[in-house]
């Protein structure tokens, strides 16, 4: 965001500076000027590469703007010659703001409207910059008898860049303000240990998945892992910690996206699983509770861990149905922990105890 703010300020700055000068004033600042817009232009391609993942070719972008600076130079303070300054600074900064283009098309491309409309700008701006130079060379009359900054024609590219700017500023803000909420509703979404869902996005999603969905039914797993507060009380609170990121390793690896996997606080957690039947839902359990065993804790103990199961047929049926999951839960600690305790269901056998 940063060479984004750089690419609007610079070459702003210049323009401002630019228009209340004369001819030979032009001549005297063109190199630093020069600085300010092709640093700005860049900014414009690598802000817009970064976004995509990649770079707009830095070294390039040096050796171009460092030509550009010499023949700046060279035709303000050898031979003062205002047209072909004009010329070597336009083709050079369409050179640079072309640098981003492979990246952008290179880079994810996002069905998100505003990033659509932000990367279609810059092309757009892509391509009034290539044409700039072309108008330049045809349009602009030569030789110093008339002032450049009172030239209609200089009015005329200064109300083509404010407009492009503005345009481009109006979408990056839009887009810049939707990413700083998106990312504030992530955070607030997600337990800052585990980087699962959080209790409360999950009443907030897990009725709409449910209401959504019209494969089957859903099931409802409590996982707790056993003895943890004596795990941290031997192995230490960062060893507990890693632990329950241990934990929430295992669960996402045993559910799909259309799944929902929670840390409801603690060391409790809920898996809301998309599966046709209890079995199908204690089966998954029972491998999570087997892939605890494999995480290693310090002097060859075995992480084990609790699991209520029952299945959910509407999301009316949510609190009723953790209540249910919590007390079979209570019932695997009661009867010995590290087991999956299922509900019964009409059409499915009655009460399963998948025992360790
Ligand atoms: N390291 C760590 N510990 C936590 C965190 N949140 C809660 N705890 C600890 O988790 C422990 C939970 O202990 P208990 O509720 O007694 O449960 P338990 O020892 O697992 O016993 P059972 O569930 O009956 O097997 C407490 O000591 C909490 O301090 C956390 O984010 N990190």
């Amino acid at each position: 965001m940063i060479w984004l703010a750089a690419a609007y300020i610079l070459p702003a700055f210049a323009i401002a500076v630019q228009s209340m000068q004369t001819n030979q004033q032009l001549a005297q600042t063109s190199v630093v000027l020069g600085c300010f817009y092709l640093f700005g232009l860049w900014a414009i391609a690598q802000g817009m590469a970064q976004r995509s993942g990649g770079s707009a070719y830095p070294k390039i972008a040096l050796l171009i703007s460092l030509v550009a600076l010499v023949g700046l130079y060279y035709f303000s303070q050898v031979v003062d010659d205002l047209h072909v300054r004009m010329l070597i600074l336009n083709i050079a900064m369409a050179l640079l703001v072309l640098l981003g283009v492979a990246a952008v098309y290179r880079g994810q491309k996002s069905a998100d409207l505003f990033e659509r409309i932000l990367r279609g700008s810059y092309l757009c701006f892509v391509a009034y910059s290539l044409i700039r130079p072309l108008v330049i060379a045809i349009a602009i009359e030569q030789g110093p008898s008339v002032e450049l900054t009172q030239s209609p024609m200089w009015l005329l590219m200064l109300a083509a860049n404010l407009l492009l700017s503005l345009w481009f500023i109006g979408v990056l803000l839009v887009v810049t303000f939707r990413e700083v909420l998106l990312t504030l509703k992530k955070e607030r979404d997600l337990d800052s240990l585990t980087h699962l869902l959080n209790r409360r996005a999950f009443f907030e999603q897990a009725p709409v998945r449910i209401q959504r969905s019209r494969n089957g039914l859903w099931a409802l797993l409590i996982c707790d892992v056993d003895h943890f507060k004596q795990i941290n009380d031997t192995l230490g609170h960062a060893a507990g910690d890693e632990v329950l990121r241990s934990v929430a390793k295992v669960l996402l690896r045993n559910t799909r996206h259309t799944d929902l996997v929670v840390r409801l606080g603690g060391e409790e957690f809920v898996v809301l699983l998309n599966c046709d039947s209890l079995q199908c839902a204690c089966v998954a359990a029972e491998r999570m509770r087997e892939q605890f065993a494999e995480v290693r804790l310090a002097m060859g103990q075995k992480l084990t861990a609790s699991f209520g199961v029952v299945v959910i047929e509407s999301a009316q049926q949510l609190q009723s149905a953790i209540n249910q999951a919590d007390a079979l839960l209570y019932l695997a600690k009661k009867t010995g922990r590290n087991k999956v305790v299922s509900a019964p269901v009409a059409d499915e056998p009655a009460g399963q105890l998948v025992s360790a």
